[in-house]
């Protein structure tokens, strides 16, 4: 089992990553919940894992109750935050007890703000399905439900009492949504490690194809590279962690022009958006124009969108710049951007012309 720490003082937690690790999960849970109960609140497509996780609990002499929820980004909603709020309301969830979050990084998301808000507290485990949940959301302490407005935009930082990744339950995952989780494995090598993209270009192909080393090492290595920049910058204030919204300021526009549908993506929408990223690098000279087109190629080589137009996005620059105004990052009226100087060298940039974004979008090829 591999095992890493993220330092966030009296927040600190651990992660273990391990194929098989769920059928054992009741051995890493029972020293941290004692004799208490949990509540596993799980997405409906991980009915299988869920059974093997309520059996290794049951194993180590930890009861479980289960609530179940529909999958996908709807979920993320006021209404599904009621309803589950009240749920475990009714099972009699105290201050110090554990919520689990079975799935992808919807259902963390959604469970995590529960637990952040109820009874001003409780402590949940992260235990992620999907591979974007495995390598990015489920460690961080970022949760949050969508509104009509846009991404994201009500939740709080709470971060989990621990994380237990089980590689093997990607094995159940479609195919999209690797490609999908795969967005942000790359993410890390764009932004401060030239080694590691390097690393993706040469092993997408087995990793895509389920080899079990390859999706180990992309985990391992990309929980390394956000529980190191969390432990910076925990609340995003230093402009550190802003460096993992990498192609999100993009990315959630095309999300919201997209209604938050199956359309597209979460991954795909970052993945578009990266690209973006460096190409408005680049056109401002700021990145040699060989470097975006490289980034580019790789993602449309894993299958994801690298732009507008295999994204299917037809919105105007306007349009999309009108969701950005949204974002978290927004700061007495200016939007910083996450760009590029080349691969494994993003940074914040705090003078970017939402004009000159705007004019970039609709010079862009579209759907
Ligand atoms: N908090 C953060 O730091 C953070 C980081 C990145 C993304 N996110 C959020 O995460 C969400 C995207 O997460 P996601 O891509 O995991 O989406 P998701 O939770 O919708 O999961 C993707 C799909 O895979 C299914 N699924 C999950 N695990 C499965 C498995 N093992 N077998 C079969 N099906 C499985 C789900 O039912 C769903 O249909 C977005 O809302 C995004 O904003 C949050
Ligand atoms: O953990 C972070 O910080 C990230 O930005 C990770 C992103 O992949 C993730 O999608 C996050 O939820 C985006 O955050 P937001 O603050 O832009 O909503
Ligand atoms: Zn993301």
């Amino acid at each position: 089992m591999k095992s890493l720490a993220v330092a966030l003082g009296e927040r600190s937690y651990d992660i273990h990553i391990e194929q098989g690790l769920l059928g054992r999960a009741g051995d890493l849970v029972g020293p941290l919940v004692g004799k208490r109960p949990v509540v596993i609140v799980a997405d409906r497509n991980v009915a299988v894992h869920l059974s093997t996780l309520r059996g290794s609990l049951a194993a180590a002499g930890i009861a479980s109750e289960a609530i179940e929820l529909p999958a996908g980004e709807a979920t993320k909603s006021w209404d599904q935050l009621i309803a589950l709020t009240d749920r475990l309301l009714d099972l009699g969830v105290e201050r110090s007890d554990y919520i689990i979050a079975l799935g992808g990084g919807v259902i963390g998301d959604l469970v995590g703000f529960a637990a952040a808000i109820l009874k001003r507290g409780c402590n949940f485990i992260q235990v992620p399905t999907s591979l974007l949940a495995q390598v990015d959301s489920s460690v961080g302490g970022k949760t949050a439900i969508n509104t009509p407005a846009g991404k994201n935009l009500v939740g709080a930082f709470h971060q989990p009492a621990m994380v237990l990744i089980d590689p093997a339950t990607l094995d159940t995952l479609p195919p999209r949504e690797i490609r999908a989780g795969y967005a942000e494995v790359v993410k890390y090598g764009l932004i401060d490690d030239p080694e590691f993209f390097d690393w993706c270009e040469a092993n997408c192909d087995v990793l895509m194809a389920g080899n079990a080393g390859a999706r180990e090492h992309a985990i391992a290595a990309s929980v390394a590279a956000k529980a190191r920049i969390v432990a910076e910058d925990e609340r995003e204030t230093t402009g550190k962690r802003a460096l993992l919204n990498l192609g999100h300021t993009f990315g959630h526009a095309l999300e919201a022009d997209t209604g938050f549908s199956e359309r597209l993506l979460h991954g795909e929408a970052v993945a578009a958006g990266m690209a973006l990223a460096f190409a408005y690098s680049a056109r401002a000279g700021l990145c040699d124009e060989a470097e975006a087109k490289r980034v580019a190629a790789h993602l449309r080589a894993a299958g994801l969108p690298d732009g507008l137009a295999a994204a299917g996005v037809s919105a105007s620059g306007r349009t999309l710049v009108d969701h950005m105004r949204h974002d978290k990052k927004m700061a007495a009226g200016t939007l910083p951007f996450l760009l590029a100087r080349g691969i494994g060298q993003t940074y914040f940039d705090r003078d970017v012309d939402l004009a000159d974004v705007e004019a970039f979008l609709d010079s862009c090829p579209r759907a």
